[in-house]
């Protein structure tokens, strides 16, 4: 699948007149439609005020975000977005809920599917959504949204609370429902292991600001972990290092190849996503996801942000 599925431009908001701080700022982002994209950074980084915009349920207080080609409001009917409390009706029960979403989207409702999630969890298609524990009505809440048969699915920490089976195989389905039908995904979680292996593009935010965005291989092809004697890792970008007697272990962004005397190894998606939640300034990088364009230059931004591949 080609195109755009999420395009940020100085993307900032905040949250009233009285509020000191900048739920987000300066976000510039595009993600490619199909992919599906890990969001991540620490409680209060922006992920689900970044959700929520690009469902179009804010608005920013400046900058711009498209989403599929068009407003966030005009593609509404292509999107389906699953909120953080996933919120629904209490008082209907799983059927009715299943029949809402068919009659609130005729043109598009993917009845198979939703009623596959609803089978998958055993769940009495006649209890009421209220009488429901809080991961059997996160499956029901997925089920609404795949069965909505999105072009853009943004779930805002939709496994938190399913036991680890559960999470498993919803995942299974979700990756497999996506991947058959080119459904672009972005995935806010605090569990990297749900992440790794699930996702091919990476966003981490830290206090409102992009800090790492890019295809995921790419990403950690960018970092290296070195470990040696403490010594001078000039010229290369330190993203954290830490030393333990005379012993020196760092991320870094190698610039050119790195000198004898070290050990290097590629990180796995939890060193590179821990080593940036440490070093909160650590300069950013962005690898613009250029479909093919394996032309990748680096050029330093003026405030130390890094940035490869063309501008988009
Ligand atoms: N409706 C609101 N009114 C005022 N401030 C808000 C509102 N929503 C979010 N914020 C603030 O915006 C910032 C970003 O919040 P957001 O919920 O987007 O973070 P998050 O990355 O999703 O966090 P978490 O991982 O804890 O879910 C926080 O400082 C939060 O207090």
């Amino acid at each position: 699948m080609t195109g755009t599925a999420l395009e940020v431009a100085a993307l900032g908001k905040k949250f009233g007149w009285r509020s000191r701080g900048w739920a987000l700022r300066e976000c510039t982002l595009r993600l490619p439609s199909g992919r599906v994209c890990a969001l991540v950074g620490p409680n209060g980084a922006g992920k689900s005020t970044l959700l929520a915009h690009a469902a179009g349920l804010l608005a920013p207080t400046e900058g711009t975000i498209s989403v599929l080609g068009t407003t966030p409001a005009a593609a509404r009917e292509r999107i389906a977005y699953v909120a953080q409390d996933k919120p629904l009706y209490p008082q209907l029960t799983v059927a009715e809920t299943l029949r809402l979403g068919r009659d609130l989207n005729t043109r598009r409702w993917d009845a198979a599917v939703a009623e596959r999630v609803v089978e998958e969890g055993d769940l009495n298609r006649n209890a009421k959504i209220r009488s429901l524990s809080g991961g059997q009505r996160t499956r029901v809440a997925l089920a609404l949204a795949l069965g909505k048969r999105p072009e853009l699915l943004l779930l805002d920490e939709p496994m938190a609370d399913l036991d680890p089976l559960a999470r498993h195989q919803l995942m299974g389905t979700l990756l497999a429902d996506s991947a058959e039908h080119g459904t672009t995904v972005v995935m806010s979680s605090h569990v990297v292991a749900e992440l790794e292996g699930s996702c091919d593009h990476l966003l981490l935010l830290g206090s409102g600001r992009v800090r790492l965005a890019g295809p995921l291989d790419e990403v950690l092809a960018a970092h290296t972990l070195v470990t040696g004697p403490a010594g001078d890792l000039a010229p290369h970008t330190v993203v954290e290092s830490r030393t333990t007697g005379r012993q020196l272990t760092a991320l870094i962004r190698p610039r050119g190849p790195v000198g004898g005397g070290w050990q290097t190894a590629e990180p796995t998606l939890e060193e590179l996503i821990l080593a940036h939640l440490r070093a909160p300034e650590a300069p950013a990088l962005t690898i613009d996801d250029a479909d093919g364009d394996a032309d990748a230059d680096r050029a330093d931004d003026t405030d130390g942000a890094e940035t490869r591949g063309a501008a988009v």
